[in-house]
């Protein structure tokens, strides 16, 4: 949790306890149905939640965007990020109904406001969204595929709407087909801590 408030100090009470109530709610669901790797849990806080914020270090969406989390899974990357940004409306999306439903309970307990779930394939989600996010789903190519048709097309922050994904490790090739759509940071020049040395932030304009 300090690691949280090491690169966002400006948290208010209630986000601090959102985020502190995270451990033990991780570790029980987590125990009952797998949502990160068990050996993991120890490094929920740097592996999961502040990587998830990864997104929050490149963009500062205004209050009312609307952001889909494509393949959630436990909530990676939307409940960290709602958390953060209470005013920002999320849509979290998984196609295995006992994953979305650790991630509802979760935001549940936490009392989070913002947030609504979704047990059901991407590729049947007909609403849209600012931006749709993506942590370890799929490929860049096949992920935009998917979202071209959730995308609106009215604009309301500084970066146009988009797919952001966190990805690890070589990308060049992956989003070479998109090159001059497409913007990539590295997490390791806003963490220090190792996990981040190859992690970075994949934007693509629509
Ligand atoms: C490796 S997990 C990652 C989960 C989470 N994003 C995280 O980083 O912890 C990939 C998730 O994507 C979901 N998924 C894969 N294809 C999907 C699709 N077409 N629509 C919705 N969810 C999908 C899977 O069910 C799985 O929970």
């Amino acid at each position: 949790m300090e690691l949280i408030l090491k690169y966002f100090p400006d948290l208010t009470e209630e986000q601090e306890r959102q985020f502190a109530a995270l451990y033990d709610l991780y570790s029980d669901w987590n125990s009952k149905i797998n949502v990160i790797s068990r050996k993991d849990i120890g490094n929920l806080y740097e592996h999961h939640v502040l990587h998830s914020l990864g997104i929050a270090k490149v963009v500062n969406f205004r209050p009312g965007t609307k952001i889909m989390d494509l393949g959630t899974g436990g909530g990676f990357p939307g409940i960290p990020l709602a958390i953060l940004f209470p005013e920002v409306r999320f849509h979290l999306m998984d196609s295995i109904g006992k994953k979305i439903r650790v991630a509802a309970e979760i935001a549940d307990s936490i009392g989070l406001k913002n947030v609504t779930f979704r047990h059901a394939r991407a590729e049947e989600e007909k609403q849209t969204f600012d931006f749709v996010v993506s942590r370890a789903v799929m490929p860049l190519a096949d992920l935009l595929k998917i979202i071209r048709k959730n995308i609106s097309s009215k604009q309301q922050n500084a970066l146009p709407n988009g797919l952001i994904c966190l990805k690890g490790g070589e990308l060049e090739h992956e989003a070479m087909p998109f090159k001059n759509k497409t913007i990539m940071w590295d997490l390791k020049d806003f963490f220090e801590e190792e996990f981040f040395q190859t992690k970075k932030v994949v934007y693509v304009a629509n």
